[in-house]
């Protein structure tokens, strides 16, 4: 399918993009490999693991017989990608640099440099599908329902889209894993990366308090009562349940909104408190993956990576923001994150929410 196509495949050092690559050239195709460094090893520290990482990108290529490079991009992941993470957690948002990471250092910066190295497509170990329909390049949902990763994809435009493969949009983890295991990859068994890629297994609050200053507050109920302390708003998320220390009798607490100029942080007592679910959302900074950005009307939506699609009505406020009314209220949903729009299996975009109908964010 793929015979004497020059393909560029993004090797992480997993076994997604492991796979990926020996699949690839097994279907005929001229696959190089890059490892993306795009992060800069402060101190070595235990929790990075870009050197392990590179090694074992290397260690792919070499038994897959595929050249590899390593392209450093972290100047550009500082700028585009770390500078929004901050200013949003500053802001008391809970950003999603995974998504902007895709959209501007791997479908950017990688895609444009694999281009300018002869390439006709770049290739990940993304869980998402495509499809070409009269021309047209559409994203699709992974077929692994437990892998599908086109939330992450959504701000991919048409011509980063038309540029990409994904080759294991169609097969299973577990297929995956079998598949590396058959080929003696040495990253068959190896475990799945978790989290903010900079961040790695490193403690949150460790690593933000690094960069963001911290201001002690109150914890307190919507109806005033201060409950506890919390240690910096940027610390906290809606829906957060670990790490209150809200002693007390009870059913759990849970944070639903922050008050910035006030410093105080609000929390209420009940996983199905009235105040953490949403009947609207509004959002800017559209995004779409088609090139006629999708009619107002009734789509999916999901407001967060793990949450279930949620029916809803699309509704455009002006040409870069929109309002989603759900069908039914939808839990904690936040400020910051992205909220993705599907059309049955076809990712149509989406874009960054900045308000709900409950006012519990005071930024
Ligand atoms: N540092 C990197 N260098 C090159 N490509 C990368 C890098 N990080 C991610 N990618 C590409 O993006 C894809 C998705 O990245 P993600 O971090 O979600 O990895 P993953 O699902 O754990 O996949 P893998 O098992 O390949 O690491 C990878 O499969 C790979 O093709």
């Amino acid at each position: 399918m793929y015979e004497n196509q020059n393909i560029i495949v993004g090797l992480s050092g997993g076994v997604d993009s492991s796979v990926t690559a020996a699949l690839l050239k097994q279907d005929g195709a001229n696959v190089h490999g890059v490892f993306m460094q795009n992060w800069e090893d402060d101190n070595n520290d235990q929790y990075c693991s870009i050197k392990q990482d590179s090694l074992d990108a290397m260690a792919v290529a070499d038994i897959i017989g595929i050249d590899i490079d390593i392209v450093n991009f972290a100047t550009q992941y500082k700028d585009k990608v770390f500078a929004y993470f901050l200013q949003e957690y500053a802001a008391g948002r809970t950003p999603n640099p995974d998504v902007l990471c895709n959209a501007e250092i791997k479908f950017k910066c990688f895609l444009d440099y694999a281009i300018e190295q002869g390439a006709e497509a770049i290739a990940t170990g993304h869980y998402a599908r495509k499809q070409i329909r009269n021309g047209v390049h559409y994203l699709l949902r992974g077929l692994d329902n437990n892998k599908d990763q086109s939330y992450f994809l959504y701000r991919l435009q048409p011509h980063q889209l038309e540029k990409s493969l994904f080759p294991l949009g169609h097969l299973q983890k577990t297929e995956v894993r079998r598949l590396a295991t058959e080929l003696k990859l040495p990253t068959a068994t190896k475990k799945d990366s978790t989290g903010i890629c900079f961040i790695g297994e490193r403690p949150f609050r460790e690593f933000l308090q690094k960069y963001l200053p911290t201001h002690n507050g109150n914890m307190v109920t919507p109806e005033g009562k201060i409950v506890g302390e919390h240690v910096g708003l940027t610390f906290y998320t809606i829906g957060q349940r670990k790490g209150l220390g809200i002693g007390g009798a009870g059913e759990p607490w849970f944070v639903v909104g922050k008050d910035l100029p006030k410093n105080e942080l609000l929390v209420v007592q009940g996983h199905d408190h009235e105040l953490l679910y949403t009947n609207s959302l509004e959002m800017n900074q559209l995004s779409w993956t088609l090139p006629e950005k999708p009619v107002a009307g009734r789509y999916t939506c999901k407001t967060r990576y793990r949450m279930a699609d949620a029916a809803c009505e699309l509704r455009y406020l002006s040409d870069d923001t929109a309002e989603l009314l759900f069908n039914e209220p939808q839990w904690a949903v936040t400020h910051g994150q992205s909220a993705v729009l599907y059309d049955g299996e076809i990712c149509l975009g989406g874009g960054i929410i900045t308000a709900t109908d409950k006012p519990l964010i005071k930024l």
